[in-house]
């Protein structure tokens, strides 16, 4: 288990965060925004910080709340604000979002890496019109931006393991928040137990968990063939092996959690794509009664937007 993200390895950021903030404040006079406290986190809980990697973890968790603070403009009601406001409940975190997302449909779609995620994921757009966020391509998009948080995380991808949890939840609960949609496809999360539990109590739990199920020289081979193309730094042989190695270790918990709770659908990822996605059509339409087409979704959406505001 020594590559998973431990639950107090993200507290560590937390705790490194308030010091910073301190000395800031002594020494300055000036006033970094508070990190919105991790939902998980009990007030008052410390983690005493030790060795490379949590001062990497501590200085990625900063750097992504430091960005935030400046780029996003604090509306009322949103988490922006009630991270500026002080410590915050999941409710105040949450803020207009959670209420907007509360009716919504949420799917998380899981499977080893190359198992075909994203393949399914633009065809479950395409007939049912969810949008569909890659927490890896919100991820790629932070590292494309060359700043510093887009440097850590960058070098914590190359090695196949966990961007910190905040980070990741972060960005994807904006990126919801953001969007006027009821549904949501999460791929490639939760990546460890933590994250799931991270993300059910900021945002909401899921109706479905979909597994892609494949073996490792299937994936291989698949990835391999990637590679030639996607421009991807972790397509290569010895970061995929050490993204098997994490999936294996921290992402087969979290499959096994949910089959437990009995929302997992587990789905053979080797036949081909048009295959796999027949599967995966009955999957979607039992648990988030989708039998409707897109035209018809977005015909019934332009009338609510339609309607005046309370
Ligand atoms: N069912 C399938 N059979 C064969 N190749 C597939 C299948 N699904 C996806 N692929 C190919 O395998 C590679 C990985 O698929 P991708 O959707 O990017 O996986 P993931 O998002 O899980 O990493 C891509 O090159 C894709 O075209
Ligand atoms: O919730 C997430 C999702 C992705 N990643 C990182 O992003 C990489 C690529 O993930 P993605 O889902 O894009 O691709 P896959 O490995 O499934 O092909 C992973 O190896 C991790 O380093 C992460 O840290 N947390």
């Amino acid at each position: 288990m020594g590559i998973c993200r431990s639950k107090e390895k993200d507290e560590v950021n937390t705790s490194l965060y308030e010091e910073k903030q301190k000395e800031a404040a002594e020494h300055e006079g000036a006033h970094l925004p508070a990190q919105p406290t991790p939902a998980w986190v009990e007030p008052g809980t410390t983690t005493k910080a030790t060795g490379d990697e949590h001062a990497a973890t501590a200085k990625a968790t900063e750097a992504v709340t430091n960005t935030t603070a400046e780029t996003t403009g604090a509306k009322p009601g949103s988490a922006a604000t009630s991270a500026e406001t002080g410590p915050s409940t999941t409710a105040e975190v949450n803020g207009a979002g959670s209420l907007a997302l509360s009716g919504a449909c949420i799917v998380f779609v899981l499977g080893g890496p190359g198992s075909g995620k994203g393949t399914q994921c633009d065809m479950i757009v395409k007939k049912y019109g969810f949008v569909h966020l890659s927490a890896g391509d919100l991820l790629r998009e932070e590292v494309k931006k060359g700043t510093d948080l887009g440097k850590e995380i960058e070098g914590i991808m190359k090695e196949g393991n966990l961007v910190p949890t905040p980070i990741t939840v972060k960005l994807l609960r904006e990126a919801m928040e953001k969007s006027s949609s009821g549904t949501f496809l999460i791929d490639g999360f939760p990546r460890e137990i933590h994250q799931a539990e991270a993300f059910e109590q900021e945002v909401k739990p899921p109706q479905l968990v979909i597994f892609y199920d494949c073996p490792e020289d299937v994936l291989l081979e698949r990835l391999l063939k990637r590679a030639k193309t996607s421009g991807r730094s972790d397509d290569n042989k010895e970061t995929i092996r050490k993204r098997f190695k994490t999936f294996l270790d921290c992402t087969m918990p979290v499959v096994e959690h949910y089959e437990r709770q009995g929302l997992l659908v587990k789905i053979s990822a080797v036949p081909p794509p048009d295959v796999v996605f027949k599967d995966t059509e009955k999957a979607i339409e039992k648990a988030c009664g989708h039998g409707v087409s897109k035209e018809q979704k977005d015909l019934a959406a332009s009338y609510i937007n339609a309607l005046p505001d309370q």
